[in-house]
């Protein structure tokens, strides 16, 4: 047993979130529960109070995090304490949108000045490709970038540069190329012209299988379409915190943009890693969003946990996780632009937090972080949302929506918006059976068929969500909205006592999958590994069944 589980406040949660009444009566109860449980910070506006939760349930919550020392543990992650203990690492992801006038210390040194400089050479870079002054081999103006990167970076530009498409420079477009399957690079390739196609690879360790395999093949079509190895400089940029790998790798030295070990994969957006967003929106823009990010980072260390956005939407996670049995969460995003956000977050925060032991190596006793899934609104509503109503597992849910449409026309964005508040109301009221017999009462169903349809229509309601507005989707909005994020997940992470910064599961499969392939290209059958793998090496070494 862990000593978070046998807690007071734990146990007292246990008996407490059993014995709350249902939503509907919270709200009749409580007029004020909208305005008493919502709160704004950095341009966002939570409203949680579609939650199972009263005062009592509130406080106890903060007092688990007061217990779990929460504001020592986000004091030691700004500070630039070696907190991703596994890797020996400082998790330093806020100091990329930190002012030039801050301080941090990472390893002995003030990090801020090569923060700086590397923005400096990122505006640079930008200035001259979007100005058409950085010229290609036969000295036309770039118009198509090919961002080659995987994971966190590849996720990251790709989900930013989606949302903020409003903000792209006009003639510029960018493309992205993570899986290793050939299709992905090949099916990018076919339309582009190498004279004005810029390829960023993006690795942090410059050892990803992938992204080497891809960026290989990239120089490759380069050549075959006339160019030669002298005009690889003007069209190959590297992001790596491997400058000595890129180098031996043929990138030019002065076209590697750096980043380094105490930003986490996941968390590197905000880095020379974003570079392929700066292209797209401009270094204006690109400072905007961490600017956004940067008033999020404050609002996290200086609000009080009660008024403190990330640290409320992670302990509501925390209670229907740990308290409530939810395996499951889902980000309803209500904003085509954000229709990408879902799976930024799901990597976010099942990387993070998909973990079984605490820091100091004991199996946990209570459950960790929650599968991550979600999609677009409407769409979601003539899909999964049925299960969020009816099904039998409870599934918490995030409303995210802007009041203004960067594509206003006519009663679109109204009816986008009622669609919206109608689903969170409805996961909250549900239907009863009285009320579905009273519909029904008027309808041309025979009168002995209504009690069971009027069954079928019952929902139980209850069910919990969480709504995220903002005026309009901005740079600087959307820093503020991912950062709020990351830290929902450093603070269940830390009320968990786990490591949210290493990814072993994921090392594992790297591992293993460069083993597979030594046995594909191996001269004798696969005879080593269990008969399922041996089979399936064998069978795809035969190429046919
Ligand atoms: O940037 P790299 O080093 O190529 O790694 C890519 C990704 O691989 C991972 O280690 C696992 O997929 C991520 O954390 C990381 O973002």
């Amino acid at each position: 047993m862990t000593t978070l589980t046998q807690s007071t406040t734990w146990k007292a949660l246990q008996t407490h979130s059993s014995q709350l009444p249902h939503m509907r009566e919270l709200f009749a109860q409580n007029p004020q529960r909208f305005e008493q449980m919502s709160v704004a910070a950095c341009g966002l506006f939570l409203d949680y109070s579609k939650n199972r939760v009263n005062d009592e349930t509130l406080k106890l919550l903060f007092s688990l995090a007061k217990e779990a020392k929460l504001s020592d543990k986000i004091t030691a992650m700004f500070n630039g304490d070696v907190i991703n203990n596994t890797e020996q690492r400082s998790v330093l992801h806020t100091a990329l949108r930190s002012k030039a006038t801050q301080t941090i210390i990472a390893e002995g040194a003030n990090i801020v000045p090569e923060v700086q400089q590397t923005l400096a050479k990122m505006a640079k870079f930008v200035g001259s490709v979007q100005s058409g002054e950085w010229k290609g081999y036969t000295g036309k103006a770039i118009t198509d970038i090919v961002s080659i990167g995987i994971g966190g970076s590849f996720l990251g530009p790709k989900i930013v540069s989606q949302a903020l498409r409003p903000y792209w420079q006009e003639g510029l477009n960018c493309h992205f190329v993570a899986n290793v399957d050939a299709t992905s690079i090949c099916e990018k390739l076919k339309n582009l012209n190498a004279e004005t196609t810029l390829f960023v690879m993006s690795s942090k360790s410059f050892g990803t299988q992938e992204t080497l395999t891809n960026t290989l093949s990239a120089k490759d079509w380069f050549l075959a379409q006339g160019a030669s190895q002298q005009d690889v400089a003007k069209h190959f940029v590297a992001v790596t915190s491997n400058v000595t790998k890129a180098t031996e790798f043929g990138m030019d030295a002065s076209n590697i943009f750096p980043m380094w070990d105490w930003v986490g994969g996941r968390y590197s957006l905000w880095s020379a890693i974003g570079l392929p967003i700066a292209l797209l929106i401009g270094m204006d823009n690109f400072n905007a969003l961490l600017d956004g990010a940067h008033q999020m980072d404050e609002h996290f260390s200086d609000t009080p946990i009660e008024q403190n956005m990330p640290v409320i939407m992670a302990m509501l996670s925390v209670l229907y996780g740990n308290f409530h049995g939810a395996q499951a969460h889902v980000i309803l995003t209500y904003d085509h632009y954000l229709r990408g956000l879902p799976a930024y977050f799901q990597q976010l925060d099942m990387e993070s937090n998909g973990k079984s032991v605490t820091l100091d190596g004991t199996d946990v006793d209570y459950s960790t972080g929650p599968v991550i899934w979600g999609g677009e609104g409407t769409n979601g509503q003539h899909a999964y949302h049925q299960l969020l109503h009816q099904g039998t597992a409870l599934v918490p849910a995030d409303f995210i929506m802007p009041l203004q449409s960067h594509n206003p026309l006519g009663e679109h964005h109204d009816q986008l918006a009622s669609n919206c508040f109608g689903q969170t109301q409805a996961l909250m009221q549900g239907r009863t059976y009285d009320e579905a017999l009273a519909e029904l009462s008027n309808s041309s169903l025979d009168a002995a068929q209504i009690p069971l349809i009027a069954k079928h229509k019952v929902m139980s309601g209850n069910k919990p969500s969480n709504t995220l507005l903002m005026d309009k989707l901005t740079p600087t909005t959307l820093g503020a909205l991912i950062a709020l994020y990351e830290h929902k997940t450093f603070v269940q992470g830390a009320i968990w006592q786990i490591n949210s910064f290493d990814q072993w599961g994921v090392e594992l499969g790297k591992q293993l999958g460069n083993d597979v392939l030594e046995r594909i290209g191996a001269k004798e059958e696969a005879t080593q590994l269990d008969s399922s793998s041996n089979a399936l090496i064998n069978l795809y070494r035969q190429g046919q069944l």
